[in-house]
């Protein structure tokens, strides 16, 4: 991302969302992006896609600018970018297997296309058993690892994950941040997450970015000095265990 901001509302009541700010994501690696509530990290991550476009910026995957693509170029390099959300967003009134069949179907595979994917998609999450389930039926982390299997359906090149465990309890948090791990390793996908959960920082990101007040402070390694830092940036700001008060 270069140069990209976005505001919301008229200019009088003009809440800067993301300030000017340009970040480099490294292909192959799980990037946290950190912050208190309202700091802008949604947003960032919708530019990525633009499910929000930039008031001004670029917005590059593989070196190709988002920002001056039309459909249906856009809609192709959208297929390349998957994404997940905190309350899963499946479809309550269709099985597993339809669920992620959906991007499939707007992708236009033929039939006997769509359930080899389906089942691919499914084994990478380890829910092969659960395809005629329907979501109803299912716990949370099962949920996220079906809405990941949708996600990663039409073989993207990068994974958004905004708030992926939020609503998850501290098992269904590890089951699905081993499975991110895993698609990472495996694929060498790359992987953007929004939270605001130190340990999932911890537990799979190689870098973190952390962002206050819609700008971004500092990109940081992973490492003991890096979670040093960016434990003392936002002290008292991070859920440390699952059921802590998010950010005091
Ligand atoms: N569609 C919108 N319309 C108006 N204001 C918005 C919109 N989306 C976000 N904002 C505002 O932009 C700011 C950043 O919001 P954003 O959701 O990106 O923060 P966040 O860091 O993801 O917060 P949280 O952790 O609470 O989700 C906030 O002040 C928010 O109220």
């Amino acid at each position: 991302m270069h140069g990209v901001s976005k505001g919301y509302g008229p200019s009088r009541q003009r809440v800067q969302a993301v300030h000017p700010l340009s970040l480099n994501i490294r292909q192959g690696d799980i990037h946290g992006i950190i912050g208190a509530s309202g700091a802008g990290k949604s947003t960032l991550l919708r530019l990525m896609n633009r499910l929000e476009d930039p008031d001004e910026g670029a917005v590059l995957l593989d070196g190709v600018d988002l920002m001056q693509m039309k459909e249906p170029e856009l809609r192709e390099a959208r297929r390349s970018i998957g994404m997940i959300f905190q309350h899963f967003h499946l479809l309550g009134n269709k099985t597993v297997a339809k669920n992620i069949a959906i991007p499939l179907e707007l992708a236009k595979l033929d039939k006997r296309e769509r359930s080899n994917r389906v089942l691919e998609c499914l084994g990478m999450v380890g829910l092969l058993d659960k395809a005629e389930q329907y979501p109803a039926q299912l716990s949370g982390g099962q949920k996220q690892r079906v809405a990941i299997a949708r996600a990663l359906a039409n073989r993207p090149k990068v994974l958004l994950c905004d708030e992926p465990t939020s609503a998850l309890d501290p098992h269904t948090t590890n089951e699905v941040l081993e499975v991110l791990r895993t698609i990472n390793q495996t694929f060498g996908l790359t992987i953007i997450i929004v939270t605001h959960e130190l340990e999932v920082i911890r537990s799979i990101c190689h870098r973190v970015s952390m962002m206050e007040n819609g700008k971004l402070l500092r990109t940081l390694e992973v490492d003991s000095a890096g979670l040093a830092q960016a434990a003392e940036l936002f002290s008292g700001a991070f859920v440390r265990n699952k059921g802590d008060e998010p950010f005091a």
